[in-house]
């Protein structure tokens, strides 16, 4: 278990981490999002007292990392790939790190086992790749066969079957009832991960939840409608005083409805449909719709390039009011 306290960090004027308070359980993967510069390698920095707090505290299984005897028999972590001795080969790196830390040296090779790295075990590892590279990482991590594992962005540079070994490794490590804590860009694989979710903005919590209830609260879910006759189904609608949404591509979309009243609707009108599915936001649009707010730097595109966000009341009211309309207003509802 790791607890944060009230934990806050301060670079001169900035605040990077915002009395963030929160609890990483044992038997789970708990996924770490945020934004860019939303203060999440500065936290886990702070767990691992590479970072000294401005103010709050760090516990990890009750104690501060500098009071654990022997740190990375508690905690292993994945923070900077690169970090490594590149005259040095896999084998050796570990090696060290497993002498100054009175870890049994046969758990080196037990790791290059681990995470596949035994065939270069003799190569120095500054001719590694980007992906061998992590792999070499999460070995360094795993030396100490820790109960706490941190991992920050660990499928960079992964190729696609990399990407799946570290998922089904995390899900074997937290099913041991290790506490798996990890942060990743990429929301489609943390959906596949991660159990919980804790997720941050400009260093202040924003959610503690479950991956499903994250979803739930922070999407809407809406019917897709496409027809070829589309202008029909649209008036239809419209007189029906069912709000529908143009979508691009022919489909509307439509929040206040099943698709079971939907398709009777379409039915009773003698429209015919292409398309009547429910969708749900995927983690990725749920987490860019709480975040919208708290993101650091933002991109412009020009009016010709800008398209109406897909999900989202709040999205939609950011983009009319870039449009220059209302929020609120729906420049496209039928
Ligand atoms: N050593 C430092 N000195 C000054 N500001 C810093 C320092 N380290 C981080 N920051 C600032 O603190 C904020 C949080 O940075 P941090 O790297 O922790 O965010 P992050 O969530 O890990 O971002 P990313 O996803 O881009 O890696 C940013 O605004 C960053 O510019």
């Amino acid at each position: 278990m790791i607890e944060l306290d009230g934990l806050t960090k301060r670079f001169g004027n900035k605040v990077a981490v915002d009395h963030l308070s929160c609890r990483i359980r044992p038997g789970m993967v708990t996924g770490f999002l945020g934004p860019n510069g939303a203060g999440k390698s500065t936290t886990m920095r702070m767990m691992l007292d590479l970072d000294n707090p401005t103010g709050g505290s760090v516990r990890i299984d009750g104690k501060h990392y500098r009071e654990l005897q022997e740190p990375l028999k508690h905690i292993g972590a994945l923070l900077d790939a690169k970090s490594m001795h590149g005259g040095r080969s896999a084998y050796n790196n570990l090696l060290c790190l497993a002498q100054s830390n009175r870890i049994p040296a046969s758990r080196v090779s037990h790791v290059l086992d681990t995470v596949g790295l035994s065939a270069v075990a003799g190569k120095k590892s500054k001719g590694f790749s980007l992906g061998m590279g992590q792999r070499l990482g999460i070995a360094a991590a795993l030396l100490g066969d820790p109960e706490i594992l941190m991992f920050d962005e660990p499928v960079n540079g992964l190729d696609p079957e990399g990407i799946h070994w570290i998922r089904n490794l995390m899900k074997a490590l937290a099913s041991d009832g290790r506490t798996i804590f990890v942060s990743s860009h990429l929301m489609s694989e943390m959906a596949l991960t991660a159990d919980h979710l804790i997720v941050i903005g400009q260093g202040r919590l924003l959610a503690d939840t479950s991956m499903a209830d994250f979803i739930q609260e922070n999407s809407r879910s809406y019917v897709r409608m496409r027809s070829p006759e589309q202008e029909r189904l649209r008036d239809a609608l419209h007189s029906a005083g069912i709000v529908a949404v143009e979508a691009g591509n022919g489909t509307l979309e439509i929040d206040a409805a099943t698709t079971e009243q939907l398709g009777e609707f379409a039915a009773g009108h003698g429209i015919v449909l292409h398309e009547l599915s429910s969708q749900r936001a995927s983690l990725e649009e749920a987490f860019m719709q709480m975040t919208a707010g708290s993101v650091e730097y933002h991109a412009h595109s020009d009016s010709d390039g800008r398209q109406p966000p897909p999900v989202g009341p709040h999205w939609g009211d950011q983009w009319n009011q870039q449009a220059g309309t209302a929020p609120g207003d729906d420049p496209k509802g039928v």
